[in-house]
């Protein structure tokens, strides 16, 4: 198994194409006794977004969570050119109601990567949260607690917390599910600048209208990759019928 994160701040894996954000191949992965990911192999190439789609269970989380070296695969390759290891903005219902932080205090975790968490905030650590915490329009949920928020809410605040990281590669896992049309739209609005701003957007969805308007899909079923490529040829009323009648 071979993992580069982080590993070639000023130029890019010999192998991988200069605009590659991400490479994977043959990846297995899974959990103890549960194994999930069985050789899955893929590309994300820079300054696009992807879009993950499956049934319930395909391996869309675990997939993330592989690409964001919180879930350690048993077998494979991962190659991240970047200089920075990617920002990861985890399903909200994954993140406990009863955590005691507030909306700042939740953003200002995404510095720890830079500056580790017993180490203080720089002023210019600050002034990224505060921006971030502009960017999502949450400035005056900044004191609140995370658990008091709404579902929308909730959501921007994992986001901005992803965004103070300023990593180039975000990976959100269901960043729309459960949210009103209006909010669904601020965050795709959202997601197309941070894209413009130099950001490449990955993220796992259920919602077929966000799925179609990215730039690439991966289709994942059982584990496996059913197809991928842009999202008018994966996303086909036979293979979605394929696919969502075999689960
Ligand atoms: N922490 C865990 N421990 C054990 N098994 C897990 C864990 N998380 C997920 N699984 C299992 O791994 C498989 C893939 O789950 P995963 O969450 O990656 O799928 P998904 O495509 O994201 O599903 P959904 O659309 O429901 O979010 C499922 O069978 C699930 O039960």
């Amino acid at each position: 198994m071979k993992i580069m994160f982080n590993k070639l701040p000023t130029s890019p894996a010999p192998s991988v194409d200069r605009t590659t954000s991400l490479r994977f191949s043959g990846l297995c992965a899974g959990y103890p006794g549960r194994p999930v990911l069985h050789q899955v192999s893929g590309e994300i190439k820079e300054l696009t977004t992807t879009v993950f789609v499956g049934p319930n269970g395909s391996g869309k989380s675990t997939l993330l969570g592989v690409l964001a070296g919180v879930i350690k695969p048993t077998s494979g390759d991962l190659v991240r050119p970047g200089a920075r290891p990617p920002a990861f903005v985890p399903q909200r219902a994954a993140v406990g109601d009863a955590l005691p932080l507030t909306v700042r205090e939740a953003v200002e975790m995404g510095r720890w990567g830079d500056r580790g968490p017993w180490r203080r905030l720089t002023a210019r650590d600050h002034a990224t949260v505060d921006a971030v915490l502009d960017r999502l329009g949450i400035g005056d949920l900044a004191p609140r607690q995370l658990g008091e928020l709404s579902g929308g809410q909730r959501q921007r605040a994992l986001i901005a917390q992803g965004l103070a990281q300023e990593s180039d590669l975000l990976l959100l896992d269901e960043p729309t599910t459960g949210l009103d049309p209006e909010a669904r739209d601020r965050i795709g609005e959202l997601l197309t600048e941070l894209v413009a701003d130099g950001v490449t957007v990955v993220q796992a969805t259920h919602d077929l209208a966000v799925a179609r308007a990215a730039d690439f899909c991966l289709l994942l079923q059982g584990g496996r990759i059913a197809g991928q490529g842009r999202p008018d040829k994966v996303l086909t009323p036979s293979s979605l019928t394929r696919i969502w009648q075999a689960f």
